[in-house]
């Protein structure tokens, strides 16, 4: 018997960071959204096992510090039980990409163990074992469109109507999500910025409700995209391009270095990949939908 989840990348519309915390975290404002690009992590009955394939995979961890066998021991360790599972993932997300994919692999591998070991974990308790596991994972079961608050984990669903068409261009080589939150707090030293309390954008809710993306392209923001620019000045020129060639709103998602450009219709965004691929300003270009559904079940 094995279990197979499917699980989505996220983008984030806006990332308001405030400032440091005591714990090495930062208030947010985050509001998630889920795309359709996807990693599928199957597990079976076993010793504790990863393996991870795709076409682009450096980088993955194998080992205990792959976030999903992370996943299949806290579930374990909850239940009071063995991990036993071997767990492969089939990766579609870009690797360290500020796209989510570790943190969608363990919101997957929590699911599917609940349903390989017929575990009955209420969900409330797996959206907690979850934010143990990282401040991204609990959006990653819940998908579509939603606010997170705290370190981004206390999740509130949020209105979204229609369908919106984005492109993905990825970078070679990931940035550290670490680094790139240490990298915000210096430039704020550096130019004596005040880092506020972040809240959310009226303009962004506004976009969201009536499915209007040229308001939506208008209103997205994030607070780490100068660090980003910092530790990856080439973004700068990926990002123009796609102002260049029409894009209804571009950013860095998350800690990058993925470049997100909303385009305004599924034509609309394939001539924009087409652009961004023949002006050579990415090392590939992906098409994708959201909101689309959070982990499930699918075998
Ligand atoms: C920036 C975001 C935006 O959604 O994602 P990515 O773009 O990396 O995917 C998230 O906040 C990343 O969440 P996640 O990748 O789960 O981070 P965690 O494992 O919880 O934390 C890793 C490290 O990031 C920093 N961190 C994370 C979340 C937060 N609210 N404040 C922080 O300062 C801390 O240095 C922390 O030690
Ligand atoms: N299942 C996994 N998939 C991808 N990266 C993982 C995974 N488990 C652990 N990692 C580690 O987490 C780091 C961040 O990966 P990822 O979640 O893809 O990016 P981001 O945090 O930018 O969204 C990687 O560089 C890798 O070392």
């Amino acid at each position: 018997m094995s279990v197979t989840v499917k699980v989505p990348a996220k983008v984030n519309l806006q990332l308001g960071v405030g400032p440091l915390r005591d714990d090495g975290y930062h208030d947010l404002v985050n509001v998630f959204h889920a795309v359709s690009l996807f990693d599928e992590v199957t597990v079976t009955p076993g010793p504790l096992a990863v393996t991870v394939a795709g076409a682009s995979v450096e980088g993955v961890p194998t080992g205990p510090d792959n976030l999903a066998a992370k996943a299949v021991v806290r579930l374990a360790g909850h239940l009071g039980r063995a991990p036993e599972a071997s767990v492969h993932i089939e990766k579609a997300i870009p690797v360290a990409g500020g796209m989510a994919g570790g943190s969608a692999d363990a919101a997957a591998a929590l699911l599917a163990c609940a349903r390989l070991w017929e575990a009955d974990v209420p969900l409330p308790v797996l959206m907690d074992l979850a934010a143990d596991l990282g401040s991204d994972v609990p959006f990653a079961l819940l998908g579509g469109t939603a606010v997170g608050l705290g370190r981004g984990e206390r999740l509130t669903p949020l209105s979204c109507e229609g369908e919106f068409h984005w492109v993905f261009a990825l970078a070679d080589g990931g940035l550290s999500t670490p680094a790139v939150f240490a990298e915000c707090d210096r430039l704020r030293a550096a130019f004596e910025a005040e880092a506020g309390w972040p809240h959310e954008s009226p303009d962004l809710l506004a976009a969201l409700a009536s499915g209007d993306a040229k308001a939506l392209g208008a209103a997205l923001t994030n607070d780490l995209q100068p660090a980003a620019l910092s530790l990856r000045p080439s973004l700068g020129r990926t990002l123009a391009a796609g102002r260049e060639f029409g894009a209804l709103g571009e950013l860095v998602s998350g800690s990058g270095p993925t470049c997100a450009f909303l385009a305004a219709d599924a034509e609309h965004a394939a001539e924009l990949a087409a652009a961004l691929a023949e002006a050579g300003v990415a090392r590939a270009l992906a098409a994708a939908t959201g909101p689309v559904p959070g982990a499930h079940v699918l075998s």
